[in-house]
């Protein structure tokens, strides 16, 4: 087919006119016009190939230059929110002033976890009540000028270096506390508390300065450790009532050895034994990671006793054996790897809690898992008058008017021995006094005066608290005795008759279900006396 030549010169005038408009290169439309001239359609293709192979020439070498150039003079980092060094950027950019540039924000009630240092004028009312934070769905680019690679790590160091000098006069904590996002998005909360007092703890003599050597001799043995061949860890294994101070202890040596703290409870629902394992390997070299009821990963010795109450053959639904319940998704043999693991991390203070030490699995108990098992125990005497002590310090505590400050410190010493006095030895949490105390609104004498109805009150609450509890597991363990349908349990009580004047063992009359479980054989009601 033949293409018409006027067409041709049509369209290469076209073009070059084009080009000359747009890109001036008048050379290029020269060239053109004079192949239309020639009307040589087949030399027009081959020049217009060739300027087209010519151009995409030019720019696949100027790409090949650019990126030879980046490579050469410039270096790109990633930082993820979820791992510490994110924390040690964003502080290190906060304190250079670099999100007051931002012009797009999600506003948040002051939550103190991370701060971004933005205020929208001096002193603009309500700043005091919100966070500015800088929108970080995308991601944030920021430039550092320099020809030497290594500026890269000593920026991140300087970056690292600042944030635990800012962390000084508080304690890091780092929290799991939503499901995992996605590679590197574990730690997901970040909190500043502040560093509480060593002397705040109160705990039985030596018992604290004991743990405090322990950690600080470990820290500083780093090099016997490599030496001796044995990982850098050390593991610590808190256990005893709720309320002891267990995890105060821990936020305490924290402030004091300026670590930080990374903490997981693994009855979370998305902890797992995946999610447990990369949480621990993103934990920096020396920090705490922190373990609380670390017995959730275990079956409970109720439960076991309550499922194979039959006995060990004792079937469960459809003849099924009963399996021993966990309140955790992690596994015992999830969490010991992540424990031998944690000696790839030099310099990590593994500590657990626990109220049951008596569910943990001895495997875990060993050494090199677990180095040191250190008590808590409910409060003693001793315990009780340094506690009031701290919680009326003579520097700001009203007595009379006319004591002078010696005759006062000595009135709240004979308060706090007379205090002490009055509570039962191991029978109360250092939390719950510290309750009473609160409540006992700043007067050391109310406190005194008060003491004995409440340890009366307390006791009494018990006391009815147990009673309830032995009914309900006498009664489970009534219904497992029985493979047959267990007829329901209803407690007789005369109107006249008061709950607690009840005899809780002997007095109740056994009614069946209505509708008797499948397969249940017929069963005559009967009252037990
Ligand atoms: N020995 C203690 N010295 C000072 N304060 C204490 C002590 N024990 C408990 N407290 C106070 O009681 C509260 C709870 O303490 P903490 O959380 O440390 O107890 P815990 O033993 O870790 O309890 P749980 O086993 O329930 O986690 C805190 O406010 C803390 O100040």
């Amino acid at each position: 087919m033949e293409v018409p030549t006027q067409d041709v010169g049509t369209l290469s005038s076209l073009t070059s006119s084009l080009l000359a408009r747009i890109m001036s290169f008048s050379f290029l439309a020269s060239w053109i016009q004079q192949s239309s001239n020639s009307q040589s359609y087949v030399f027009d293709t081959a020049k217009l190939f060739f300027l087209g192979t010519l151009v995409e020439a030019g720019r696949r070498f100027l790409q090949w230059l650019a990126e030879r150039v980046r490579f050469q003079y410039s270096v790109t980092a990633h930082f993820t929110e979820g791992d510490p060094a994110y924390e040690w950027i964003v502080m290190f950019l906060t304190e250079e002033n670099i999100w007051k540039r931002s012009r797009d924000f999600h506003i948040n009630a002051k939550s103190s976890t991370r701060r971004w240092g933005i205020t929208l004028g001096e002193n603009a009312p309500g700043s005091d009540h919100v966070d500015f934070v800088p929108t970080y769905e995308l991601p944030h680019l920021f430039r550092i000028y320099t020809l030497n690679v290594k500026d890269l790590q000593e920026f991140v160091e300087e970056a690292r270096v600042r944030y635990i000098e800012h962390g000084r006069s508080s304690v890091i904590l780092h929290s799991a506390s939503q499901p995992n996002f996605g590679p590197g998005f574990v730690w997901s909360s970040v909190k500043r508390k502040l560093r509480r007092p060593m002397d705040s703890i109160i705990l039985e003599e030596g018992m604290l300065d004991s743990i405090v050597q322990d950690a600080k001799d470990f820290i500083e043995m780093e090099d016997w450790y490599i030496e001796a061949g044995i990982p850098h860890r050390r593991g610590y294994l808190l256990h005893g009532p709720p309320g002891t101070g267990k995890t105060s202890t821990i936020h305490a040596l924290a402030g004091e050895l300026g670590l930080e703290i990374f903490s997981l409870s693994l009855s979370a629902g998305f902890v797992d034994d995946a999610f447990l394992q990369q949480a621990s390997s993103t934990i920096p070299k020396k920090a705490i990671f922190l373990i609380e009821d670390i017995d959730c990963a275990f079956a409970s010795r109720e439960d076991d006793e309550t499922n194979t109450s039959g006995g060990a053959s004792s079937n469960g639904f459809l003849g099924l054996p009963f399996m021993p319940l966990r309140r955790s998704n992690v596994t015992l043999s999830g969490l010991l790897n992540v424990i031998d693991g944690i000696g790839s991390e030099e310099g990590v203070l593994f500590f657990a809690t626990t109220n049951h030490i008596n569910r943990l699995d001895p495997a875990l108990l060993r050494p090199g898992r677990i180095d040191r098992k250190i008590e808590y125990k409910l409060t003693t005497a001793a315990q009780a008058t340094a506690l009031f002590s701290r919680f009326f310090p003579a520097a700001r505590t009203t007595l009379g008017k006319e004591s002078t400050e010696s005759d006062k410190a000595a009135r709240l010493q004979e308060l706090a021995v007379r205090f002490a006095s009055r509570i039962p030895e191991h029978k109360f949490s250092t939390a719950e006094l510290q309750g009473y105390l609160l409540s006992c609104k700043g007067s050391p004498e109310d406190a005194v005066s008060g003491i004995d109805l409440w340890v009366q009150q307390e006791l009494d609450d018990r006391r009815s608290r147990q009673a309830k509890e032995s009914d309900a597991a006498q009664l489970s363990s009534t219904m497992h005795d029985h493979q047959e349908p267990q007829p329901v349990l209803a407690p007789v009580v005369s109107p006249s008759t008061s709950q607690s004047s009840v005899s809780r063992k002997t007095r109740a009359v056994l009614t069946p279900p209505s509708t008797p479980p499948l397969g249940a054989k017929e069963h005559v009601p009967f009252t037990a006396q």
